[in-house]
């Protein structure tokens, strides 16, 4: 671990004592400090990291390598009645990249200011989660607790580039099956009131790049059909088209994850100012809802670029096409365990469908029910944005939820077909 800046809390802290920590939060701060960033994130930091943990806690833990340097780390705690499904327990160990010159501390060093709030890179996305659970965990087992189901934390690479070196491979591997996985819970979002919000299904990103062939020429003459005048022409479809389907403004009751969004994110032409170039590519993010019919969407896609041009063509870079919700029905026997346990916290749950993309819909898409949560109420969404911070009487509530969670998911009685 390395020597805060201000001592061993640092930032001359909240702390639970004189000069001391609770060491969950310590253990939070060590893992922050990991740099496990892209676009070369030190994954082999994160599997000895793990590793210890594994011994620490006294289970085993397995490593599968789904691709050359990306390893999927498995720490299992076997059930009484180890033939039931699982609950699987994950987090991802890579944090995206940081603007360093934004921050107010540096991201890697895991300062606490005086008010208990713990900056870092992946503060809330989603290093809490991964030690909340391992605290879980530890507490529960120090508690000489076990339970019925057996219980899987699984810490995957390569999250924040869309995970097909990491969960997208995974869920076609043979280790993935033998989890034989019942439920999973994976990461949310923070929420600023008392609620915590809950995710039981995401939007699909569509990544795709429009390219539009035009005729070259001189920059100084009246040329037609130029590759920009296409692209224009496409800009405008889509933003027109996306303009009427979009319903954010027009209800309240809707959320970010219930309406359908695009932004242009590149273009990419042209060599010179007076060559007219033979080529523009635009690139767009969409994000759309599991309720919209996709089918029908791409036809219309595929209708705004012939209208741009005839020889407009599209690609994707990222397709997904999972409609699968979790059920939040209380007739659901896992959705019960989960939302009843919040109930007898008097916590608050806020139901919503996820507005970017997470490994669950990986998960979601095998068929198989994925709830993202991260126990962050009181808390501004800052995943990604500069000074990620999270407040440490925050994050230690967030243990005790998934001390009661824990327990529930691992004790769901036997289901039709499991006994
Ligand atoms: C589509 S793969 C990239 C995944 C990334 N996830 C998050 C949570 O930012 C995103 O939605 O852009
Ligand atoms: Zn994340
Ligand atoms: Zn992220």
């Amino acid at each position: 671990m390395l020597p805060d800046k201000d001592g061993p809390n640092g930032g001359g802290g909240v702390q639970n004592g004189p000069g001391t920590e609770d060491p969950s939060v310590t253990l939070f701060r060590e893992y922050l400090r990991l740099k496990t960033v892209h676009p070369e994130p030190d994954y082999d930091a994160a599997v000895r990291f793990l590793e210890r943990i594994a011994e620490e806690l006294a289970l085993p833990m397995k490593k599968v390598e789904v691709c050359p340097g990306r390893v999927v780390a498995i720490i299992t705690w076997v059930g009484s009645r180890p033939e039931l499904k699982s609950v699987v327990l994950n987090s991802h160990t890579d944090v995206v990249p940081v603007y360093e010159e934004h921050w107010k501390h540096d991201p890697f060093a895991a300062v606490k200011d005086e008010h208990g709030n713990i900056y870092g890179r992946g503060s809330q996305d989603m290093k809490c989660v991964t030690i909340q659970y391992i605290e879980a965990i530890r507490r529960l087992k120090a508690a000489g607790k076990r339970f019925s189901r057996t219980i899987h934390l699984t810490f995957f690479p390569d999250e924040e580039v869309g995970g097909h070196k990491g969960m997208e491979t995974f869920v076609k591997h043979p280790e993935f099956q033998k989890l034989n996985i019942g439920f999973a819970l994976d990461e949310g979002l923070a929420n600023p009131t008392n609620a915590y919000t809950v995710f039981y299904g995401e939007r699909n990103p569509w990544w795709i790049t429009v390219r539009c062939p035009g005729s070259p020429g001189h920059g100084s003459r009246f040329v037609e059909n130029t590759a920009a005048e296409k692209l224009v022409r496409d800009l405008l479809n889509v933003k027109l088209h996306l303009c009427v389907i979009s319903r954010l403004n027009t209800n309240e009751c809707f959320t970010l994850g219930d309406v359908t969004t695009v932004n242009m994110t590149m273009v990419k032409g042209g060599v010179a100012y007076n060559v007219i170039p033979a080529e523009m590519d635009v690139s767009f993010d969409l994000r759309i809802p599991p309720t919209v019919n996709l089918q029908e969407f791409e036809v219309k896609i595929k209708a705004w670029c012939k209208e741009a041009g005839e020889d407009v063509t599209y690609d994707f870079a990222q397709k997904h096409m999972d409609q699968n919700f979790t059920s939040t029905e209380e007739s659901d026997p896992w959705w019960h365990a989960f939302s009843s346990t919040c109930k007898a916290m008097n916590v608050t749950l806020k139901k919503e469908i996820f507005p970017a993309a997470t490994d669950s819909r990986f998960i979601r898409e095998e068929g198989l029910p994925a709830i993202g949560f991260s126990p962050m109420n009181l808390t501004p969404i800052l995943l990604h944005d500069h000074n990620e911070y999270l407040n440490e009487q925050v994050f230690l509530r967030g243990i005790q939820v998934y001390e009661r969670l824990v327990p529930a998911l691992a004790s769901v009685p036997p289901l039709s077909g499991e006994e």
